[in-house]
């Protein structure tokens, strides 16, 4: 298989600058060493198993650790070509600045330098093709007409191979299970929905949707897993828009201090809830009388209260704020027909269980049974459908791929990089990038990062070599982490470092390649950070890199990359064919539910026991403190 730094770029890339503090742009030092993964080598000859022993650091690797030097200081920079002008970055012509502090790239995209726009500083400037997912009220037409990048319309959904996706398998269980179909014209949704459809150019509903929205019509409860980028939202907002407006449609009286709206769709994120699902529902209920309203942290709680005062036939939530607005006596769930939680497995982890429970179970929701519930993700281990199934009455399973599979529109890719070399390999991978785009909006790559501090430092470091980057994490404030999205999706800043804050559910067109600069513990959330590419029936490219740390990853990886019909690097399956499965890092390995089938009742029903135990793969969903990552907010 190819490698990216194989490419003309990194061809390229062979003067490597000193950027110690010492130098100046003047006087910058050029040495004739050249980063290990940029030396000729045979195919096949990358990693360490074939040809050196676990850990020994002998031969090249070990040569390439003590070249690099530390990893905290980066201090090895291939210049490629002049990607971003040939200016030498040093240390002493940047200006410093600490993490959140400001002070990062100058915007303009790749190929501008300079500039007085600092990134992080502007946060609360409204960019021009920006928009606010504070403001929250209701925008008359919901399909953008300035704002060319956000136009999906125009641009994202012409043209979209969702033949791709026509051969999936697709298993359903359950009683009496409706009917797939094929088209919209097949489905009931009502003439203005119709519409609307029309005016996203949804063309033919994918998968996804041609099964899960005859059965949410028919208003049966779903489990749905289906891979990343594939179609869910629509999935479960179609219903829900047609259930109302068949049932119940807008006209009754607003206005009061307490809300009563007749949906709720929850997520884990601010960016998911504000950026995807509350701007595609609003799309979808254009001209319905529908109102759809968005609540979320991080964002005025006073704009959000006023929203709900207006009315709201949707509420599009994060249970943290959910639960304040509820606290304070301010929305009731009485009336809530259809509940949809959105990325389900991990709302019902440790990190969020408990807060669904309060909403769902606690407060005065309808009980199921009385209520629609819609359950929906890319992944779903075994043990969360146990734990998912108190919410659900007599519901239908639909699994449209495997459960936790990723698509094969992804090319993944696996290299084994010490941790020393990481920035050096990256900085090749963004060269080749760029090499390979034609203009910045083409070529957007996501840096997934585990530690919200490991994200400032890289993202500062990329600024400091002249790399247009931002970031996005939970210590950001919610203007930052909107202005970085916004700067990531328009091509300003077409580098974006992450924490698993970004790894579920959004959808940023072009997002050409995405990078796990370090691992996630879990493959399923590798599932979702890898998603964040190849959607909609496009293809993407995504990077891992790996070493000794991840071993605990090789397993599920491999599965994963063979399911998904990858190239596997032999090193890599001796990793997998050595891994202890015992513990370690890697405690919520996915693996224990993710490859162990589909429906959990037909294996074992709510008391059985997964087919690889926790004691094989070291421990599920149920470890303590396994479901939350610092990386979250
Ligand atoms: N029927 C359709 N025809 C064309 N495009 C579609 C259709 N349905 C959805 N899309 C588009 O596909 C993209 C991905 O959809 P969506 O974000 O709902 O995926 P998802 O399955 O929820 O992914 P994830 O698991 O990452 O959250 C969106 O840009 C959406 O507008």
């Amino acid at each position: 298989m190819p490698s990216a730094w194989t490419g003309p770029a990194a061809e390229s890339a062979v003067e490597p600058v000193n950027v110690n503090s010492s130098a100046s742009p003047e006087t910058t030092v050029r040495s004739s060493y050249v980063p290990p993964h940029l030396r000729n080598k045979p195919q096949g000859a990358v990693g360490p198993v074939d040809n050196h022993s676990f850990g020994s650091g002998g031969g090249g690797l070990g040569e390439s650790r003590e070249n690099l030097g530390s990893a905290g200081v980066g201090n090895s920079l291939a210049t490629a070509g002049g990607a971003w002008g040939s200016r030498s970055a040093t240390a002493s012509g940047i200006p410093s600045s600490g993490p959140g502090s400001g002070g990062r790239f100058s915007a303009g995209g790749w190929n501008k330098g300079g500039g007085s726009g600092d990134v992080r500083s502007n946060g609360l400037r409204s960019g021009s093709n920006g928009k606010s997912s504070w403001g929250v009220g209701s925008d008359p037409d919901p399909f953008p007409k300035e704002e060319p990048r956000d136009a999906l319309f125009d641009q994202e959904n012409t043209g979209i191979n969702f033949d791709a996706y026509e051969d999936i398998p697709v298993e359903t269980s359950g009683e009496n299970v409706p009917p797939a179909v094929s088209t919209f014209a097949e489905i009931d949704l009502g003439q203005i929905l119709n519409e609307n459809i029309r005016r996203c150019k949804y063309l033919k509903p994918t998968p996804v949707q041609r099964h899960a929205i005859p059965i949410s019509l028919a208003g049966r409860d779903l489990m749905a897993c289906a891979q990343t980028g594939s179609g869910k939202t629509a999935a479960f907002c179609f219903p829900i828009i047609a259930g109302i407006m068949r049932n119940s449609p807008p006209g009754r009286p607003r206005g009061g201090r307490k809300a009563f709206p007749l949906a709720l769709i929850l997520s884990p994120t601010r960016e998911l809830s504000s950026q995807v699902i509350h701007d595609e529902a609003k799309k979808f209920s254009f001209q319905t009388g529908i109102r759809v309203v968005v609540a979320y942290g991080g964002a005025p709680i006073q704009n959000q209260l006023r929203d709900l005062e207006r009315g709201v036939e949707i509420l599009v939530a994060t249970p943290g704020r959910l639960v304040d607005l509820l606290e304070r006596g301010r929305i009731s769930l009485s009336s809530i027909r259809y509940l949809a939680l959105d990325e389900a497995d991990r709302m019902l982890d440790m990190g969020f269980e408990p807060q669904i429970r309060k909403i769902v179970e606690q407060m005065d929701m309808p009980p199921a049974g009385r209520r629609q519930t819609m359950l929906f993700s890319a992944t779903f281990p075994r043990e969360i459908q146990r734990l998912a199934s108190d919410f659900l009455g007599n519901y239908i399973f639909l699994a449209v791929g495997r459960v936790g599979s990723s698509t094969d529109l992804i090319e993944q890719r696996v290299e084994y990089v010490l941790d020393a070399d990481k920035r050096s390999m990256l900085m090749d991978l963004l060269h080749a990038q760029k090499a390979q785009g034609t203009s910045s909006q083409h070529q957007l790559s996501l840096v997934f990062v585990e530690t919200k501090r490991g994200a400032d430092a890289l993202e500062d470091w990329l600024c400091r070599m002249d790399f247009p980057a931002t970031s996005i994490h939970g210590d950001r404030t919610q203007s930052e982490r909107e202005h970085a999205l916004r700067s990531f999706r328009n091509g300003v800043t077409p580098i974006l470092v992450a924490t698993d804050v970004a790894a579920r559910g959004l959808d940023i067109p072009h997002v050409a390649h995405v990078v796990n600069f370090d691992l996630p513990n879990d493959i399923d959330d590798y599932v979702h950070r890898i998603g964040r590419t190849g959607r909609a029936g496009k293809t993407g490219l995504a990077t891992a890199f790996f070493n000794e740390k991840d071993s605990s990853l090789a397993r599920p990886l491999v599965e994963l990359m063979q399911e998904a019909n990858q190239e596997v690097p032999g090193w890599l399956m001796n990793f997998a064919s050595r891994a202890n499965f015992g513990g370690g890092r890697n405690r919520r390995s996915g693996g224990a539910s993710r490859f162990g089938g589909r429906d959990f009742r037909k294996e074992g029903g709510r008391g059985g026991g997964d087919r690889y135990s926790s004691e094989r793969y070291g421990g599920g969903y149920g470890n303590a403190g396994a479901g939350v990552s610092s990386a979250w907010d």
